[in-house]
């Protein structure tokens, strides 16, 4: 394991969060362009704090496909697996934030690129040379890149790899919630970590109680490492019947929260890449929250996420700032 030239590859959608930018002088609202998407945020957190990575995936041969392409790389990520699509162009989403810096998305995806990925795509030598495989669920709304999503979860698992997941629920995104239901237990059946919020907990179990969710999810699931993130709450770690909590650090100022649950997510494997999944102590745990949710925090006062994640040194002195 050691050795594979990957720490982590990542399989999903790449797409433009359009952000909210304020009024042209001639009042229209106008909107920046920022490279995101789930997977490829996390990433490029990840490349920040010293990984190997590579991301599968594909965007429009358009200009909005060479602009991600060209960020992609820019933050060091191996895209020799991004796929550029000549007939379908690039997903876009539309970000609106309210004032508390929550949001939702408009997604433009009718199809998008993203969807299009098929199992022929997946470059399986690449998945065997990672250390960690990460999926979510937008790579499983539709056939056939459900299909590249599943083959790409069963090179991993062959080949040993440290399988992790992130549901990213988006209700618009499908015809049927039942589905996303199944796709994300398809996903909670094969992982070794879960990063899950607080709204997906209760989609699944329609209960608030986060510990219940959490123990259901250990009794159906046996999921070694399980995060539950909660938005201004904070986060939780399950392991071994044992849980830890955080608590956030707020922002005076939060523009906007887009990434932020990605920022986690790539601090969690980064934690797992340096300390692995055994023996895991609740100072550990407490370790691995208070660094989290504190890169969490710093990506929630800027716009966009990808091109834009914290360094090492930042999140510690931010830490160390509010002892
Ligand atoms: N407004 C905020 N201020 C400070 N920290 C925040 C805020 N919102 C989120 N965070 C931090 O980010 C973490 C992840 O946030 P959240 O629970 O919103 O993720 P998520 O719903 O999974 O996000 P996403 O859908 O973007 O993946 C939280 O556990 C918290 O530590
Ligand atoms: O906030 C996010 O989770 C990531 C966004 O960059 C992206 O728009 C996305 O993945 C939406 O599902």
């Amino acid at each position: 394991m050691e050795n594979r030239q990957y720490d982590v590859s990542a399989l999903g959608e790449l797409l433009i969060d359009f952000t909210e930018n304020g009024d042209s002088s001639q009042g229209n609202p106008t909107f920046e362009a920022n490279p995101g998407g789930a997977p490829c945020n996390v990433l490029a957190m990840l490349n920040r704090l010293g990984k190997k990575t590579a991301f599968i995936g594909k965007v429009g041969n358009d200009m909005f496909g060479k602009q991600l392409k060209a960020a992609v790389e820019e933050c060091g990520i191996d895209t020799r697996n991004l796929v550029m699509d000549d007939e379908i162009h690039t997903t876009l989403a539309f970000v609106h934030t309210y004032p508390d810096g929550d949001r939702d998305f408009s997604f433009y995806r009718n199809p998008g690129a993203d969807m299009m990925l098929t199992k022929d795509d997946v470059d399986a030598d690449l998945i065997r040379n990672s250390r960690i495989f990460h999926f979510g669920t937008l790579s499983s709304t539709h056939e056939g890149v459900r299909e590249a999503t599943r083959y790409a979860l069963d090179v991993a698992k062959e080949a040993g790899c440290i399988i992790t997941f992130d549901p990213n629920l988006r209700p618009p995104l499908w015809k049927d919630l039942n589905d996303a239901r199944k796709e994300i237990e398809y996903g909670m059946e094969r992982c070794d970590v879960l990063k899950i919020s607080d709204n997906e907990v209760k989609f699944l179990f329609d209960t608030t109680d986060y510990d219940k969710g959490a123990a259901l999810i250990e009794e159906k699931y046996h999921i070694p490492l399980v995060l539950i993130t909660m938005g201004k709450d904070g986060s939780r770690a399950y392991y071994r019947g044992r849980k830890v909590e955080a608590a956030p650090f707020l922002q005076e100022k939060t523009i906007e929260t887009t990434g932020a649950g990605d920022t986690f997510c790539a601090s969690t494997l980064n934690y797992v890449l340096e300390h692995g999944l055994e023996d895991l102590t609740d100072e550990n745990l407490a370790e691995l929250l208070t660094f989290a949710n504190a890169a969490a925090s710093l990506i929630t006062t800027k716009k966009g996420a990808l091109r834009v994640m914290p360094e090492r040194d930042e999140v510690l002195d931010f830490i160390a700032s509010r002892k």
